[in-house]
């Protein structure tokens, strides 16, 4: 089966209401259509931009999905400052990153608090994009494909095999984000092929092989291409250059298997 790529933007801390709407807006002008049947297009905004993003998509139907950067593990209750699920569902998102590494790093997010918000996303009909990857040291020390896998596995604990067959995951090493040091397309494919082959050995092949499975870490138009060539990298998860509405559509673009519009 082949897998459709998806592209995500991940705005991080970035862009206002107003802003947002106005990125969208230059995306949906400039990514023709048919690209859509090639490519799935999601934006991951700030909470404060969602219902604003949802808006537009709805109003103009738009084919561009959108979605959040975390969420918590409650559905509500004494949790100041924090975004549920259920919350995130009734504005329409259809993604939420889950233990992206800055979260991991600043906020000390353990794999069992990720497997919680996994099963929160899951629960509310959100597909998460669970995020693994390992930092330079770990990367020197050779130790990369265990913490890789081991990070999924832990994230996906309690899962039923056809639950685990709807997530998405990405491949994120730490010290390719925000750097420009974009991870090799070989590198890449060693792990996310790793990453996949644990999910056949513990789900069997069929989930294995449905499950998207993406790159990011300095992903830009110019680098895209040959990463979402390798066999086991079925799209990106895209920080900086999501945030430059030209250069995201040419990255969609060439996901898409290309031409440029
Ligand atoms: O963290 C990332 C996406 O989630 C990657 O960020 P950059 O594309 O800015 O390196």
């Amino acid at each position: 089966m082949a897998r459709k790529p998806l592209v995500a933007g991940n705005w991080k801390m970035n862009l206002n209401h107003l802003e947002a709407i106005a990125l969208v807006q230059k995306i949906a002008f400039a990514l023709p259509e048919k690209y859509y049947a090639k490519v799935d297009v999601a934006v991951l905004p700030p909470f404060t931009d969602i219902r604003s993003v949802q808006t537009l998509v709805d109003g103009d139907k738009l084919s561009m999905s959108y979605g959040a950067q975390d969420l918590s593990p409650h559905d509500s209750g004494a949790y100041t400052g924090d975004v549920s699920g259920l919350m995130l569902a009734k504005l329409g998102c259809s993604f939420v990153t889950v233990g992206h590494s800055e979260r991991r790093a600043i906020h000390d997010e353990t794999d069992e608090l990720v497997n919680k918000k996994v099963r929160a996303a899951l629960k509310h009909g959100i597909t998460p994009i669970l995020c693994v990857g390992e930092e330079l040291a770990v990367r020197e020390a050779g130790e990369h494909l265990a913490h890789t896998t081991a990070q999924l596995i832990e994230g996906l604990k309690g899962l039923k095999a056809e639950q685990v067959a709807t997530v998405v995951v990405a491949y994120e090493p730490v010290w390719a984000i925000g750097t420009g040091k974009v991870a090799t397309p070989a590198d890449a494919e060693e792990c996310c092929k790793a990453l996949r082959a644990a999910l056949a050995e513990k789900y069997g092949d069929e989930v294995a092989t449905a499950v998207r499975v993406l790159y990011g870490g300095s992903v830009k138009s110019g680098n895209v291409a040959e990463l979402v060539a390798a066999e086991n990298i079925d799209g990106a998860l895209v920080g900086g250059a999501s945030l430059d509405g030209e250069e995201f559509t040419k990255l969609c673009a060439l996901a898409a298997g290309g031409p440029l519009p």
